[in-house]
């Protein structure tokens, strides 16, 4: 997969070059180009921004920029073109599992008030453009949000995860999961300042241990997520006695 991201900050994604990601860029199954958005920008400042029209606070970014910047990276092809904003359609594991299909994504970090529309709205006509928000709450700029869409679908990618079960298993993962969070996690020592390790855990009874996690994993939503909780089959809820 090839990704590339245009920003202002570009040295917000040095946390690319680490961990699970990093390795992936090495074994060369991700393939990350980031951009300087004002290398676009030709007056003696570099501006990227201007006042909006209508009024109101702050700046809104320049679309002449943009268009430029956009034009050179994707060079006629066809990324799938994701643009974080607080407006944006939720980002979620299903969506993440869809973005790790595709073959070449474009982030479009927007920083200020925001990108200006005509941007999105001139290459909704040649890409497929999703504006997306990681949650309802306000960033200063769209390079947090990436940071966090390009771990989400980069370990979701062939040979990323050491263990491919882990995605299967994740909260909110398609199948199984949909729709719960994960149970608690324990490991060695068994006793550690007098808080035990569960007993079903230490059973070696495979099954008696995937029922826990199961019943752990619904308790665990139906207190901490009762609107995904919802969204279970009530024949779930009964089996593990568990009342929203
Ligand atoms: N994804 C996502 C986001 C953002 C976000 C993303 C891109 C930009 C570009 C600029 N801003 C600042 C801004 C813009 C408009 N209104 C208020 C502030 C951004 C915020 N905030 N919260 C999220 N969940």
């Amino acid at each position: 997969m090839r990704l590339d991201i245009i920003s202002i900050f570009p040295e917000y994604f040095a946390p690319l070059d680490v961990s699970l990601i990093g390795k992936a860029r090495e074994r060369g199954t991700l393939d990350v180009r980031v951009h300087q958005l004002r290398d676009w920008a030709h007056d003696v400042h570099k501006t990227v921004d201007d006042t909006p029209y209508g009024g109101g606070p702050g700046m809104v970014m320049k679309p002449e920029v943009w268009g430029e910047a956009i034009d050179d990276v994707i060079e006629g092809g066809s990324p799938r073109m994701v643009v974080p904003t607080p407006s944006g359609r939720p980002f979620t594991q299903e969506l993440a599992q869809e973005l790790a299909q595709e073959p070449w994504l474009l982030f479009a970090c927007g920083r200020y008030e925001g990108i200006d529309s005509r941007v999105m709205e001139e290459y909704s006509g040649r890409l497929r453009v999703d504006e997306v928000s990681i949650g309802d709450y306000v960033l200063a700029g769209g390079e947090v949000a990436v940071l966090v869409m390009v771990e989400a679908v980069g370990r979701l990618l062939p040979g990323v995860l050491g263990n491919a079960q882990s995605a299967v298993d994740d909260s909110f993962a398609p199948g199984a999961m949909r729709n719960l969070v994960e149970g608690p996690v324990y490991t060695k020592p068994p006793l550690w300042r007098g808080h035990e390790v569960p007993a079903v855990l230490l059973s070696g009874h495979h099954g008696n241990v995937a029922r826990w996690r199961r019943d752990e994993a619904i308790r665990r939503t139906v207190r901490n997520r009762p609107e995904l909780a919802a969204a279970l089959d009530p024949a779930t809820l009964d089996k593990h006695d568990r009342k929203l």
